[in-house]
């Protein structure tokens, strides 16, 4: 990570969902700067000799209650996978799960709890341009995961008291190294063929956040939590704030990993309405057979709409502001995947 001053510390924190993307790479700077780490996930993915491990399922409290012993701050980064589109999973994880957090951290006098949410929270599929806190909700979210994100959120606010103090950030567009999400799915659609179009105009900007300022953030959020009491209770977007058409985001991506950049138009609401089947016929085969789509009205809305947010929030009231800037955040991610390149590849203009 880029240098920026982040004092030390020596307390015991929690990383739930701390084998995952953002965890793992949370997990990896708290160690760096002194914490003393636990982690709680299904599985164990790395080794880290200052970490220890609690293999369990958040849906059970028993479980979580095992590794909070002295803990002073938690941070709550576990989800199913965004684009796994299991309604029955995220609310099991997201919803019920969330309040297993809650009820373990208030048993076991956790003081700070610092919930990864997601600024997809107000974004209900229509064009969002510089949005910020103040944006009620989505009234009619696009996915489940996003309806579960919601709800997530709202426990976690609504439980920020005295004896134990909350907050919610909420990263747009995650990418960097080892994520399992935007590169893999991108490149996979790249060998099948699926990226020569473009859907809509593509004059949409949206927020990608390199990993790395979301892990700053939420350093700085449990550090200036002790500091500065007053900024419990709230949630604050956190992205690279340098928006970017989403297409010219995805050419870059595309080109690095040896790819050609999308160039053919599709009209957006027809797209948007083929999603729509598709996510019918889906339901009417789910009990029969599970289908996880791509093209999903969530994903058409996301590539076609603006969504891009303010983050003057976190920089008022925490001095948040990006370590790594976007150019440098795309060239260090498409080194970090060699796997992914084309093993094809022509020179790509
Ligand atoms: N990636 C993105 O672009 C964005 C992500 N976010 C938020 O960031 C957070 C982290 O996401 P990310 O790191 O990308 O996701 P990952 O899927 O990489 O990591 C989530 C981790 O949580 C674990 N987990 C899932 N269910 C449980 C459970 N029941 N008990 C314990 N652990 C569990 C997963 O295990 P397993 O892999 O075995 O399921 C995984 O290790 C999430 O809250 C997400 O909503 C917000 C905005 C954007
Ligand atoms: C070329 C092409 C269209 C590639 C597909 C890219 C998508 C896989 C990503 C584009 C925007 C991403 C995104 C998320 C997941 C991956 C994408 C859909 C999230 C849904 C992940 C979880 C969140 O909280 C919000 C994210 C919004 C952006």
């Amino acid at each position: 990570m880029s240098v920026k001053a982040i004092k030390p510390d020596s307390k015991i924190v929690l990383v739930i969902g701390g084998s995952g993307f953002v965890g793992r790479h949370l997990v990896e700077k708290l160690c760096s700067l002194g914490y003393t780490v636990r982690v709680f996930d299904l599985r164990t993915t790395f080794e880290h000799e200052k970490v220890t491990f609690y293999n369990g399922d958040l849906c059970n409290k028993q479980d979580l209650l095992k590794c909070m012993d002295n803990v002073d701050t938690v941070f709550h980064c576990a989800t199913p996978s965004p684009l796994s589109n299991n309604k029955k999973v995220f609310l099991r994880v997201n919803v019920d799960g969330t309040k297993n957090v809650l009820d373990a951290c208030f048993e076991k006098g956790v003081k700070n709890l610092i919930l990864t949410s997601s600024a997809s929270v107000v974004y209900s599929g229509s064009n969002i341009e510089h949005g910020d806190e103040t944006l009620p909700y989505a009234k009619r979210p696009l996915d489940c995961y996003t309806q579960t994100k919601i709800q997530q959120e709202k426990l976690v606010l609504s439980a920020n008291s005295e004896s134990l103090k909350t907050i919610a950030l909420r990263p747009h567009g995650i990418f960097g190294p080892r994520d399992p999400h935007m590169l893999p799915t991108t490149a996979r659609l790249a060998a099948a063929g699926k990226t020569k179009f473009i859907i809509g105009k593509g004059i949409n900007k949206v927020d990608f956040t390199y990993i790395d300022n979301v892990v700053y953030a939420h350093v700085l959020a449990a550090q200036q939590l002790q500091q500065k009491p007053e900024i419990a209770g709230n949630a604050y977007n956190i992205t690279n704030n340098e928006p970017i058409l989403f297409w010219e985001f995805m050419s870059r991506l595309l080109k690095g990993l040896g790819y050609a950049a999308p160039k053919y138009h599709l009209p957006y609401y027809f797209i948007y309405f083929l999603a729509f089947l598709v996510q019918i016929f889906v339901f009417i085969v789910s009990p029969f057979k599970t289908i996880r789509p791509t093209l999903t009205t969530m994903t058409v809305a996301l590539a076609g709409t603006h969504h891009y947010y303010s983050c003057e929030k976190a920089a008022s009231e925490f001095n948040y502001s990006p370590v790594v800037k976007l150019e440098d955040a795309i060239e260090r991610t498409l080194q970090s995947v060699p796997e992914l390149h084309n093993k094809h590849a022509k020179k790509v203009k």
